[in-house]
Parts: C-alpha cells; structure tokens; sequence
C-alpha cells in the first residue's frame, strides 16, 4: 500500500471495521509537528472525512509519546523567516498567513464530521495539547503528562488551546496551566476533565479506545454527525439558539432509514445495520 504522508500514517484497524487510526508518526522526534506535518493533518483529516468507509478516527502517536509540541526546528525557522529583513509590514503578514494556515491543520480535526477520539500516551505538550483540544473525546494512559509549554518558550499559544481549553477545563483551571505551564499528569487531566478516563498502560489505552471508538462507529452515522456537528456549534450559541438550531438541523435529518432500522432493532432486540455515509 502507498504511504501519502511523510509525518503520518492511517491504519484501519480491520478490513470489516469502519474505526480507523490516524497515528503520528516521527517517532524519533518524538511525533514534533513539523511544518510537513502541519500540511498533511488537514489532507489526511479530509480524506478520511470523505472515504465512506470511516466512522470514527483515532488518533495516537507512534513511539515513546504521543507529541512533543511544534518541531523546534520549524519554530526557528518561521522566526528566522519573518525577521530576514525586508518589509516589516509584509513580513509580518506573512506570519500571520503562516499562523493562520498552522491553525487551520488544527480545526481541521473539528471541522472533520466524523468523530476523532485522541489517545494519549506519554508526553502531551504544546501543539500536542492544541491537537487534543480540537478532538471530540480524549483518553490517556497511565504514563501521560500534558504541558501547556507556549510561555516557556515566550509564545502566546495561538493554535487553539487558549481558545479551547477554557470551555473545557474552566476558564480558572485553563489560565492557571498556561500561565505556569507546569507538567500534569494523566490522573489530573481526568479531575480537570481534559480526559474522559485514563488507561492502566499504552496497550490497555489502544484496546480500550478502540473497542469505545467500535461502539460508537456501530451507530448511526446520521446520528453520530450530526451530534458532532450541534454540540460544536451549540458552544457558541444560548441555550435558545442552540434548540433552534438542533430543531432545524433534525427537521433535516430525523426522518432517515437510520430512524427506522433503529426502532425496528430496538423492537426486535437485535443490532442495528446503518448504511455508510
Ligand atoms: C507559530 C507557533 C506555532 C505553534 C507553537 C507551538 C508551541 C509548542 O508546541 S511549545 C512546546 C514545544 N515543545 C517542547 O518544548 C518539548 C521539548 N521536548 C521535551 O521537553 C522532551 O523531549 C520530552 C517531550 C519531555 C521527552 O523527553 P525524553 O523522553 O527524555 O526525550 P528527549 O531525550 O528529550 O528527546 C528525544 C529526541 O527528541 C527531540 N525532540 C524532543 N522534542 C522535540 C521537539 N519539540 N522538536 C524537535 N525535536 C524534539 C530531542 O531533541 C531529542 O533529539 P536527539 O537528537 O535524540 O537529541
């Protein structure tokens, strides 16, 4: 089979499942986002998006951890970029584009319909956090740590945390680890609510996550989107927005052959069968 990405790699975890994983992979840097990296998330996010086959994505990091932040090379290099003279204005709009593209790689995990569940292991930091913030559902193992790292290395983070991480952990819990950026561990991650529960081991994480990741991959696909789609858009809404639209968006998409082999199955107490989407 051909491998397309040079940081990434996509593995379906068997030929009848619909659950693939979408695994980082630049071990011995530690799965850094480089700017390779950052180019082929939303190519590798897209395809799986549109490929009927996938229900739901897993995301991991091959090797010792699951990321260690932005690759330090590339970091140097988009700074050495934008201060190699010339106009400063132009220089710094250029930045701007280069920030707002690294962002874009981002919320392509949001902006992906299918679900993407991270499991981490190991070291999670900077732009791994980043990465993890945009996902649907996250998972650690035992041995994770996470690092909101951006003010160590005198960077205001830019590339989702500061946005994200409030509305998960709390607007306090989320300005205290970026401001300190101290290390927390897997079992803090749980308290905080960054992580939905935490996994004795990588190899009880990948089992675990994936049986999770078949469950939800073996309801309705109609259903499983669309919930994606209305609590994403639900944060931005009041509750009275969020109904309305909910309202909307099922008046759309309620009445499906999914509805119906749904209650037949619930009827005659046996597995629903949903086509792809
Ligand atoms: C426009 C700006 C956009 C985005 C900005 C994002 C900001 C961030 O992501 S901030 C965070 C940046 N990352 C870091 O500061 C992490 C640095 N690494 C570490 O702290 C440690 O490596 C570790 C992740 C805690 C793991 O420690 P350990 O298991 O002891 O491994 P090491 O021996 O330290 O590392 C092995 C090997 O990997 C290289 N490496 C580690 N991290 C990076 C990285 N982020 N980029 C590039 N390379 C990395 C490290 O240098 C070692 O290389 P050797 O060649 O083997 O020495």
């Amino acid at each position: 089979m051909d491998h397309p990405y040079k940081t990434l790699e996509i593995v379906r975890e068997n030929t009848s499942s619909s659950v693939f994983h979408l695994i980082l992979n630049r071990p011995s840097q530690l799965n850094a986002l480089s700017l390779d990296s950052f180019a082929e998330l939303p190519k590798a996010l897209s395809s799986l998006d549109q490929n009927p086959d996938v229900s739901v994505i897993v995301l991991s990091g091959a090797g010792k951890h699951f990321c260690s932040g932005i690759d330090l090379a590339s970091l140097s290099s988009i700074s050495a970029r934008a201060s190699s003279g010339g106009d400063r204005g132009r220089s710094s709009e250029l930045l701007r584009r280069r920030i707002g593209s690294m962002q874009a790689a981002i919320t392509a995990v949001e902006r992906c319909r299918k679900p993407v569940i991270a499991a981490v292991h190991g070291a999670c930091i900077g732009g791994g956090v980043d990465l993890v913030t945009a996902c649907d559902v996250r998972y650690c193992s035992e041995d994770a740590f996470f690092s909101v790292k951006e003010v160590d290395l005198a960077i205001v983070a830019d590339l989702g945390t500061l946005q994200r991480l409030p509305r998960i952990v709390g607007y306090a819990n989320a300005m205290e680890l970026a401001l300190t950026a101290r290390r927390f561990s897997g079992g803090e991650a749980k308290d905080l609510g960054l992580v939905s529960r935490v996994f004795g081991s990588k190899s009880e994480l990948d089992k675990g996550v994936t049986m999770i990741a078949e469950g939800i991959a073996a309801k309705s696909p109609l259903a499983v989107t669309g919930t994606k789609a209305v609590l994403l858009r639900s944060r931005e809404m009041s509750v009275e927005q969020g109904l309305d639209y909910v309202a909307t968006w099922n008046s759309g998409m309620l009445i499906s052959d999914d509805l119906n082999e749904a209650v037949s199955a619930q009827m005659m107490k046996r597995q629903p069968r949903f086509s792809k989407l």
